[in-house]
């Protein structure tokens, strides 16, 4: 298995160019399943869930193909088209490895009448339910059951009649599926509570290029009024902002100074937010963001929620960049259950934290050192990466299979900024 050998010490300098986001990518292509016309994403990054993404799509008779690009570059144009789909059941073994998975339940109930898809179960960071999406869906008309550890969803005759529902709390996926199914129901939707991500900002304005009516893109509240078919677009993926924070929270660590080249400042608040408290230049200029730290910084204390809050995906992070900050810096992790995985790894690399239930506390040390250490699940994953970059001596990273469904091709970014990366085999 590969790993990750980083030699810390080096000041990062120079341009990141940020990618296509994982969790927007994730939505958008199975938008291409409410439409037998051709769809296409540009900027799609070239990852291990996107690449995962579309097998599962081929499972279901979706042909796609890739416009050529030279292997430098980075993202891809995928063309997805879903003229006559063959097969609507997500098997178990496609849906263990990639919980997003359950994002064909809502579009491909839609447009097909049925969906069979496996209980994705749940991962390293919590629990994960998915109740919250069916919830969700049979308000708009979907009949379920569960069994032999599958969602089985069915639409009247007819299809899915469309409704009202409340989130209780805010889901990201949950919201997410009902869009999609909404989309394409007889009637209207009305959806309270719903998560205000980027990425669904994102996949409302691909439903509404596709010829989707939804009011209130970017709020709490959408009306969706449901159409009889839908069309094929062409649409280019939002950039990363949770890969564009990782790499802010890396230059940042080593006092560097980056441009975080596509990164978009709107999405962006809540990290700049927190990375100015600790003490970071962060500047919003036309075509990125641009970083510049000295070190020592500023220890601060951060609580994630569901935007526009501090994201999750970035707590693990920003955990890393406070463990050689001055002082005492409180996080509070309110999404996931168990998402402080990486504290035990951080310690070996002589981090001092405590933790207690969903709270973590980091007393900054002086300096931190290169040891061998083990991701445990994606952002953790960075974590650790960026500790070590900062860290005296080589930190080894292992169970690199966690990075490599959400960066794309870390190491040449980070040589880029001058960071000594190495991947090698065990
Ligand atoms: C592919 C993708 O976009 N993944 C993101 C998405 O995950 P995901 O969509 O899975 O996360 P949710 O927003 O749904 O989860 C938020 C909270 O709601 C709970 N919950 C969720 C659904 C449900 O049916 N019942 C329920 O109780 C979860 O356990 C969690 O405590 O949003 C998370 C929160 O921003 C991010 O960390 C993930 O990177
Ligand atoms: C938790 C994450 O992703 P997923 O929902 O795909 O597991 C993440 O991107 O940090």
């Amino acid at each position: 298995m590969d790993k990750l050998i980083v030699t810390g010490g080096k000041r990062l300098e120079g341009t990141v160019p940020i990618s296509g986001a994982k969790n927007a990518a994730l939505t958008l292509i199975p938008c291409a399943l409410l439409t037998e016309e051709p769809v296409t994403l540009r900027n799609l990054p070239r990852l291990a869930d996107i690449d995962g993404f579309q097998h599962l799509m081929t499972q279901f008779g979706v042909a796609h193909s890739i416009a050529g690009r030279r292997p430098e570059d980075f993202g891809r144009v995928v063309t997805l088209e879903a003229t006559r789909i063959t097969n609507t059941v997500a098997p178990y073994d496609l849906v263990r490895k990639m919980r997003a998975s359950i994002l064909v339940l809502g579009p491909m109930l839609a447009r097909m009448g049925e969906a069979t898809v496996s209980l994705p179960g749940g991962c390293a960071i919590g629990n994960r339910p998915i109740d919250l999406h069916l919830e969700a869906l049979k308000a708009i008309g979907a009949e379920i059951e569960l069994a032999q550890g599958y969602v089985k969803a069915h639409a009247p005759d007819g299809g899915l009649p469309g409704g009202d529902y409340d989130f209780p709390i805010v889901s990201v996926g949950a919201t997410e599926n009902v869009i999609m199914a909404a989309a394409l129901a007889n009637g209207t939707s009305k959806l309270g509570n719903v998560a205000r991500e980027p990425e669904i900002v994102d996949l409302c304005n691909m439903l509404v290029a596709m010829g989707a009516e939804i009011e209130g893109i970017g709020s709490s509240d959408l009306v969706i009024h449901g159409q009889k078919t839908l069309n094929g677009c062409t649409y280019s993926v939002m950039p990363d902002r949770i890969e564009a924070g990782s790499y802010a929270c890396a230059a940042a660590i080593t006092g560097g100074e980056v441009f975080l080249q596509n990164a978009r400042p709107d999405d962006m608040n809540a990290t700049s937010h927190a990375l100015r408290n600790a003490g970071v230049t962060v500047e919003y200029e036309k075509k990125g963001i641009r970083i510049c730290a000295d070190r020592p910084l500023n220890a601060v204390n951060l609580t994630t929620a569901p935007y526009p809050g501090l994201a999750t995906d970035m707590q693990a992070q920003m955990m890393a960049m406070l463990c050689l900050a001055k002082g005492t810096s409180v996080l509070t992790e309110t999404i996931f259950e168990n998402r402080y995985m990486h504290v035990p790894e951080l310690a070996r690399m002589g981090a001092n934290i405590e933790v207690s239930g969903r709270t973590a506390v980091v007393h900054g040390v002086d300096r931190l050192s290169g040891a061998d250490v083990m991701a445990t699940d994606l952002r953790a994953s960075m974590s650790l990466v960026i500790a070590g970059l900062a860290a005296e001596g080589e930190t080894q990273v292992r169970r690199l299979y966690h990075l490599d469904r959400g960066y794309e091709r870390l190491e040449e970014k980070l040589a880029l900024v001058g960071a000594q990366v190495e991947r090698v085999g065990d």
